[in-house]
């Protein structure tokens, strides 16, 4: 009876044993013609390595320069860095959807927001609902809020961050502190209060608890119907008066917490970053925003808004514009696999790609291609912009605008959003102080998960006496 229980045992985990490894080598078969690292082929191991090391990125460039436009990383995954390819792949009719990656994103593992929808009925159904909310129905009133939050982080700035002879070196940590405007800015236009977290004088609302908010604004009697009393003219209230269920508004205001504050503090550090390293880029953009609030007469000098510069003012500066397109190229805020999958075979550059296959993209492969971008992709070049031309700069702006996924299915929603701030912040800070790195040597420790972390990123600012005007 012993023998045979232990034979019975020892025959279970030889089956177990097998079953794996036929699995393993079908894995292995079905992308085998796909070059690429040779254990990538049998586990994720390798890409959770890299994902851990921080230094994804840099280790996928590696990757597509050796092996190609299409290469291997991992079992059922491919990266792709030819830029065609991935709008072809991106775009509304290619037939892919988002893949199981996305399913990381969801924050209420029962309901799917608008970025971690796979399916894309499913998505474009949600997308239909919110989208009225970001059509610029309320810019004005946006426009507003933005505008109070850049006014107190500039005093904030004045006040604890400038240094000087006097007050000595004085560093601001733009990892914290460019993430703190951002949260301030998108939680007020999203729900009428800012996390408080940049002013001088921290207020705590129930900012602390953004998940909170939804429920504010639907009766206590009945938690599906909105409470017309607890009505206010901002995002989540557009949300509330759409067809989503009160889960879906809940997971859809969570969403710009990532979406729409963490991408816009990682392009406002990184332009000051890319702009702080560049003297001549640095001189030009300072050189265009004196020149839009100094009267010098005659055609083309324009007095802006103050104290925060409007939104339209700033889409007039073509350097300021070509910066920010600059950053976004160089630094794409979310530099994560993005995988998407096809329910068919697919080809790509020529190579067979099964049906089920998650497709990543190589974003340093695309963004610094040197056949759209020139020679010189890998510099922050944002004269670039202002010189290409016809098809050229078609193709340039088509490929940098992946950044926002623009031209497809997944187009991101806060993309005016977010130029506006971004545009606005960039033309106060730059007007107002100079920068520099306050450790040249080592500006910051760079960390790469699906964004970018920039640790004890630290900025010496010092006032440049112009903000008089
Ligand atoms: C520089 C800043 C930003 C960048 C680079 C950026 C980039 C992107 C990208 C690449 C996607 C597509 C993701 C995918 O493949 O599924 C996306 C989607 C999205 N973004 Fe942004 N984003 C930024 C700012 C914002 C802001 C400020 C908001 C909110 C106000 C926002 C809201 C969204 C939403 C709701 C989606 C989902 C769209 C959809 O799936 O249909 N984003 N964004």
């Amino acid at each position: 009876m012993k023998l045979l229980n232990s034979t019975t045992v020892v025959g279970a985990i030889a089956a177990l044993v097998l079953y794996f490894a036929i699995g393993r080598i079908r894995a292995w078969a079905r992308l085998r013609h796909i070059p690429g690292p040779p254990d990538a082929g049998w586990s994720i191991f390798r890409l959770a390595r890299w994902q851990c090391s921080g230094r994804m990125y840099k280790r996928l460039q590696e990757l597509s320069r050796q092996y190609g436009p299409v290469a291997r990383i991992a079992p059922n995954w491919i990266i792709v860095s030819d830029p065609a390819e991935i709008r072809r792949i991106w775009s509304v009719r290619s037939g892919y959807h988002r893949g199981p990656w996305y399913k990381g994103f969801r924050v209420d593992p029962s309901t799917d927001s608008i970025v971690t929808a796979m399916d894309n009925n499913q998505h474009q159904s949600l997308r239909n609902g919110i989208l009225k909310a970001y059509q610029g129905r309320n810019s004005a009133a946006q426009e507003e809020v933005v505008d109070a939050q850049i006014t107190k982080f500039l005093d904030l700035l004045d006040t604890k961050y400038t240094s000087s002879h006097a007050a000595g070196i004085r560093p601001f940590d733009m990892g914290h502190g460019m993430q703190f405007l951002t949260h301030d800015m998108m939680s007020t236009i999203e729900f009428s209060a800012p996390s408080a977290t940049s002013t001088p004088t921290p207020t705590r609302t129930t900012s602390s608890r953004p998940w909170k908010r939804p429920s504010a604004r639907y009766s206590h009697s009945d938690p599906e119907v909105p409470d017309p009393d607890a009505r206010q003219a901002d995002f989540l209230q557009s949300f509330v008066d759409s067809p989503l269920t009160r889960a879906q508004v809940s997971a859809e205001a969570l969403v710009h917490f990532f979406a729409g504050a963490d991408t816009v503090a990682i392009c406002l550090r990184t332009a000051v970053f890319l702009l702080a390293s560049a003297p001549a880029a640095y001189r030009r953009l300072q050189d265009e925003i004196d020149r839009s609030v100094v009267v010098v007469g005659g055609a083309g000098s324009i007095r802006v808004t103050r104290p925060v510069v409007a939104e339209a003012e700033v889409r007039a500066l073509p350097y300021l514009q070509a910066c920010i397109r600059e950053t976004l190229r160089l630094w794409p805020p979310i530099m994560s696999l993005m995988g998407k999958v096809s329910d068919v075979a697919d080809e790509i550059c020529g190579v067979r790609v099964p049906a089920g296959t998650s497709v990543g993209i190589g974003w340093f492969g695309v963004m610094r291609d040197e056949g759209v971008f020139g020679r010189n992709a890998d510099a922050f070049e944002p004269a670039r912009w202002l010189e290409a031309e016809g098809e050229r700069l078609a193709r340039m702006e088509a490929t940098q605008g992946l950044a926002f996924a623009a031209g497809t299915r997944w187009e991101c929603l806060g993309k005016r959003i977010a130029m506006m701030e971004v545009g606005k912040c960039l033309f106060e800070l730059f007007l107002r102080y100079d920068f520099a790195m306050t450790d040249p040597i080592e500006p910051f420790k760079l960390f790469h998960v699906a964004g970018v972390l920039h640790q004890n990123m630290k900025a010496t600012i010092t006032k440049r006496g112009i903000n008089e005007i």
